[in-house]
């Protein structure tokens, strides 16, 4: 079988919050196949969502490579590194982070307007927006309410269909499922997984339930991956 190609390579990447000395981030390799699913554990304040944080380019690494489909994003500056996550990440944030007064339409069609390429892979967006919504289990008579009118469990699915719309390589999930009971959970990442697998986007969710491990093609621990300092790095 040929080698998959990375989404995701990071190398001796390096970070600490400024005047946060206390935490330091690093992470000698990490890397990720494209189109495949992982699951990244850890314990509170390991350092998981820093790291989404250095993947998704809201922070830059101090020192190291961070590439993402083949882009080192650490040498982008911050403007670039907008541009590059809005056409090629997709993030499903703890709170969702959904528009509460826009209708579910508008939020899940939100990530094309700043990413021309990203926007160019969808055909008929509305149509594509709709077909998400059925694919994920939402009522069709969803689409036109306002986002902040659902139950937690739609809303988690309203964003989960705003990061695979127009086919990003990559979708970040920062503890997304971690409102919802089990059952839901394991429903939740099915729906999710399948329209990922069918676009070909790779998922990186971080957690700290490994209950849900089995559901992932690969499951890490923040522990065998990143350690980190008491110093500034
Ligand atoms: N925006 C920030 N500014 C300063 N320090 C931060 C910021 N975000 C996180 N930190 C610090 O970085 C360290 C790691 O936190 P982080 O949120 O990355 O861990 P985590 O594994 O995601 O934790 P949890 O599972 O509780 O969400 C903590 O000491 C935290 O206080």
């Amino acid at each position: 079988m040929a080698d998959p190609t990375p989404i995701l390579n990071l190398q001796k990447a390096r970070y600490h919050w400024p005047g946060r000395e206390a935490f330091g981030l690093i992470v000698p390799e990490l890397h990720l196949n494209a189109g495949e699913t992982t699951l990244l554990l850890g314990a509170s304040g390991s350092g998981k969502s820093t790291l989404l944080s250095l993947i998704c380019g809201t922070v830059s690494a101090q020192s190291g490579t961070v590439s993402v489909a083949g882009t080192d994003i650490s040498a982008l500056s911050e403007g670039q590194r907008d541009r590059f996550r809005a056409e090629h990440i997709g993030l499903i944030f703890q709170q969702f982070n959904l528009l509460p007064y826009a209708s579910v339409r508008d939020n899940i069609l939100l990530p094309l307007q700043f990413a021309p390429r990203r926007r160019a892979r969808v055909n008929a967006p509305h149509d594509e927006a709709k077909r998400l919504c059925l694919e994920l289990d939402l009522p069709k008579e969803v689409m036109l309410k306002r986002a902040g009118t659902l139950s937690v469990g739609q809303q988690q699915r309203v964003a989960a269909a705003r990061a695979l719309i127009g086919a990003p390589p990559l979708i970040l999930a920062d503890e997304p499922t971690s409102a919802l009971d089990a059952a839901t959970q394991a429903t939740f990442l099915r729906l999710l997984f399948a329209q990922s697998k069918r676009n070909g986007t790779a998922i990186l969710m971080v957690s700290h339930d490994a209950r849900l491990a089995k559901q992932f093609d690969h499951v890490i621990e923040m522990s065998d991956i990143a350690s980190t300092l008491a110093e500034p790095v």
